[in-house]
């Protein structure tokens, strides 16, 4: 997978050298280049941002250097549509993901549908937000996905970056050693995952639960699945709302 991230904070992206990402890096699963949005600003003080059209707190970053930068990343194979109109994409142009509280909300199913994507484009906004008719433009040569983490607002982009980047990179083929953590972990069957636990067996009185114990697997498999409805139950309801309804047996709720 090719990353290209768009960004008047480079050094927010210095994370994307270590750990699980960084190995995907230099094992050639990822290639990632992050770029200074401001080398595609022309004025002595490489101005990004202007006053808001209509008045308003704050300031907008200007279009000219975003169009001049995806110009570069993407050139365009053909003259950029300049109406209103959107061109339907085929699949294979690059999704641009533009980081906004006004975007959709991003979940472990849009993280595995980026994930099945060759390049993935971030836009970080600064400041109030980009320009509208940079995402306009835009869509006429990738698919722009204006995406949110959730109901709250970062001072910018990058940190939505780092958090999608990794939730989609761990996804991809051979950067997790074990696939199977993938169908475990929450979010993976629309359910929480079942509380852990490791050594000692007991810990300041506290005993792991004695199924844990029983290398019954049946057993075990029947009590992590109970322990996971019960806390999806007490942690997310909503998430509750789109699984069937099963019925609990006493048995393997017991620890
Ligand atoms: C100006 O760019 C921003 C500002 C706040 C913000 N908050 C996000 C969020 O997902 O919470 S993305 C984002 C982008």
């Amino acid at each position: 997978m090719r990353v290209d991230v768009l960004t008047i904070f480079p050094d927010y992206f210095a994370p994307l050298e270590l750990s699980l990402i960084g190995k995907a890096r230099t094992t050639g699963l990822l290639d990632v280049g992050v770029h200074d949005l401001r080398q595609w600003t022309h004025d002595v003080h490489r101005t990004v941002d202007d006053t808001p059209y209509g008045g308003g707190p704050g300031m907008v970053m200007r279009p000219e250097p975003w169009g001049a930068a995806f110009d570069e990343l993407v050139p365009p194979d053909r003259p950029p549509l300049t109406g209103p109109e959107s061109v339907p994409l085929d699949d294979r142009a690059p999704v641009l993901i533009v980081p906004t509280p006004a975007g959709q909300r991003f979940d472990q199913a849009m993280a595995h549908a980026f994930a099945g994507e060759r390049r993935l484009i971030f836009a970080c906004g600064r400041y109030e937000g980009i320009d509208q008719r940079v995402l306009e433009e835009a869509a006429t040569r990738m698919r722009v996905r204006e995406v949110s983490l959730g109901d709250y607002v970062l001072f910018g982009g990058e940190v939505a970056v780092l958090v999608m980047l990794e939730a989609v990179v761990r996804l991809l083929p051979g950067v997790i050693g074990n696939a199977e953590s993938l169908t475990e972990e929450s979010h993976a069957n629309g359910l929480l995952e079942a509380p852990l636990y490791t050594k000692p067996a007991v810990w300041r009185g506290r005993e792991v639960p004695e199924v844990l114990r029983s290398g019954d697997h049946g057993r075990i498999a029947r009590w992590r699945r109970a322990q996971s409805l019960l806390r999806t139950a007490a942690q997310r309801p909503d998430m509750l709302a789109s699984t069937a309804p099963e019925t609990l047996d006493k048995h393997d709720v017991a620890t």
